[in-house]
């Protein structure tokens, strides 16, 4: 019961080919609507995983050709403040996508916030406009992670529809939109988290498994039945104790599991590479869609 080891969902690669083509993309809208496509990404505190993940955006940015506007604001700036900030970007022309990094430090109220960025401009997909887009199955700007997910499913033809996919974790960033876009791809869909009995036999009713709880090795060989596609979603930074270097591993447990899949996202290189290309992607057809496009 081997597996090929090329049985790998390549997140890096997709979201490398998939950026030279907005790069071409937008090189030939920018002469018809006259400026370069925008991003605004606003940051709170010096929290490092964000400040990372910020930098990564801008650096995609700037590969494809999208000004970024970023904004980094100190932990004692006001709710009111960030208010302003946001209806000052949803007025502004250079600007096609508004987000938010998440999570804010104590004290915020994100959802609140997110509620001020004009559903159009909503590029991480978390307003409740495109939320309920989503449940509606209409087309909006969806959020990132899990449109990331579903365009490697596509991207390799692994087919959807009718299978049991298996979503674990219930985040409003990643666990439910991933099951809704699922269902929408004709998937029965069942959605398994902490609370759930024997989740491991759950898990192994799985055609598709989806891991995303944010725990490291949450999801072990037993788990999995064999031939099905596993999808990894976790980003858990973990420290050498001797070295002192710290590395990312998902939420499975990858060897073993890898063994038992026929398909398998790795980590990193798999989702994660995937989230800032599809956060491009909103960007670019909100910037195409507002100049009638699309
Ligand atoms: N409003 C908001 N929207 C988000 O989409 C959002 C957020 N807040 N807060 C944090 C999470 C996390 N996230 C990732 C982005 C890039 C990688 C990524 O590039 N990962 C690479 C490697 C990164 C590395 O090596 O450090 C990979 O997995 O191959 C991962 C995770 C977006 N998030």
């Amino acid at each position: 019961m081997t597996t090929p080891t090329d049985r790998i969902l390549d997140g890096k690669a997709l979201a490398s080919k998939m950026q030279d083509a907005l790069q071409q993309k937008i090189a030939k809208l920018q002469p018809q609507i006259g400026r370069q496509p925008g991003l605004a990404v606003l940051m709170v505190g010096d929290n490092p995983a964000s400040a990372a993940y910020v930098g990564g955006k801008e650096k995609a940015c700037a590969k494809v050709g999208i000004r970024s506007f970023g904004q980094h604001f100190p932990t004692d700036v006001s709710q009111e403040k960030l208010t302003a900030i946001i209806h000052e970007l949803n007025a502004d022309d250079r600007v096609d996508g508004i987000l938010v990094q998440l999570p804010l430090p104590d004290g915020f109220d994100s959802v609140a916030l997110l509620h001020e960025i004009a559903p159009h401009k909503d590029v991480d997909g978390l307003h409740a406009l495109n939320l309920g887009k989503l449940v509606r199955g209409e087309p909006g700007l969806q959020s990132c992670t899990p449109a990331g997910v579903m365009r490697l499913l596509s991207e390799y033809k692994l087919d959807v529809r009718g299978k049991h996919a298996v979503v674990v974790g219930r985040s409003i960033l990643v666990g439910k939109p991933l099951a809704l876009m699922l269902l929408a791809a004709d998937a029965t869909v069942t959605i398994a988290h902490s609370r759930t009995p024997d989740l491991a036999a759950v898990c192994r009713q799985a055609d598709i498994l989806v891991a995303a709880v944010g725990r490291t090795q949450m999801i072990s060989a037993e788990m999995v039945k064999p031939g099905a596609v596993v999808i990894d979603v976790g980003i858990n930074r973990l420290t050498d104790p001797t070295t002192g270097k710290s590395r990312l591993v998902g939420d499975v447990d990858f060897e073993p599991v890898k063994e038992v899949a026929s398909w398998i996202t790795p980590v990193p290189g798999g989702v994660g590479a995937m989230t800032v290309t599809m956060l491009l992607e909103n960007t670019v057809w909100s910037y195409a869609n507002t100049h009638g496009l699309v």
